[in-house]
């Protein structure tokens, strides 16, 4: 399967009031590739409950689902997964999910924890965050320049992450994200319709790279 394309990630704030599935849905319709659950909360009966609707919903779009920090529910579902620095061992995880599973790993801006996540056996390495961002305003600073770097040394896709927007994300995508995540200028629109569009815009930018 290939590495490419816009990569929605949930927010619960964004998608509360019942919009997680029709928000969801209107982005793999809109072309998304890939969708990250990400819940920080600790009611696991409505994490597994909204994760096997996400499962689904992903499936009918011939989209992959990646879990954000729990290695288990992932093994669980039978899904992706994507890693921090804080969130447990890379190797331990892919010998839990297995040689196909996707998974991601945070490197936030330096391509030797890219370099090490990569021998733990990611699928690709994600850096941030490049712009300012609404959803996570502290994490570090990633540039351009480390997107070439890394194109140049490593040989899995590469995801940029932080701020992204539909006026930045071309100059991440020409200087070598294969896959950019979105959060806010994807979920913050005020309608399904909207995300839908939003989506089909971003996704569009990797038609004409
Ligand atoms: C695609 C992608 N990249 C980076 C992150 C951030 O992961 P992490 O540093 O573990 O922070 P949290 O998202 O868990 O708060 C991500 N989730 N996805
Ligand atoms: C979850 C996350 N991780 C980041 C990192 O830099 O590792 S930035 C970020 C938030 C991304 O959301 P938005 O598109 O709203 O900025
Ligand atoms: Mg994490």
């Amino acid at each position: 399967m290939k590495l490419r394309g816009l990569y929605a990630i949930t927010d619960s704030a964004l998608l509360a009031d019942g919009k997680l599935l029709p928000y969801v849905e209107a982005a793999l319709r809109g072309g998304a590739r890939l969708l990250q659950y990400r819940d920080k909360t600790h009611d696991q009966a409505r994490r597994l409950r909204e994760a096997e609707a996400l499962r689904d919903l992903c499936a009918r779009y011939d989209a992959t689902l990646i879990i954000n920090d729990d290695a288990e529910l992932a093994a669980r579902l039978g899904v992706g997964l994507h890693l921090g620095q804080e969130d447990g061992s890379l190797s331990a995880a892919r010998a839990l999910l297995g040689r196909k599973a996707v998974i991601g790993a945070t490197c936030h801006a330096r391509l030797d924890l890219a370099e090490t996540a990569i021998a733990e056996g990611a699928s690709y390495v994600a850096f941030g965050r490049f712009f300012d961002s609404m959803t996570k305003p502290g994490a570090p600073g990633a540039t351009v320049e480390l997107l070439e770097q890394t194109r140049a040394r490593c040989n899995v896709p590469i995801c940029a992450i932080g701020g992204v927007t539909l006026a930045t994300a071309p100059t991440l995508i020409a200087n070598g994200a294969s896959l950019i995540a979105v959060i806010h200028a994807l979920f913050s629109a005020p309608s399904a319709e909207d995300v839908e569009s939003r989506a089909r815009a971003f996704s569009a930018l990797f038609e004409s790279a």
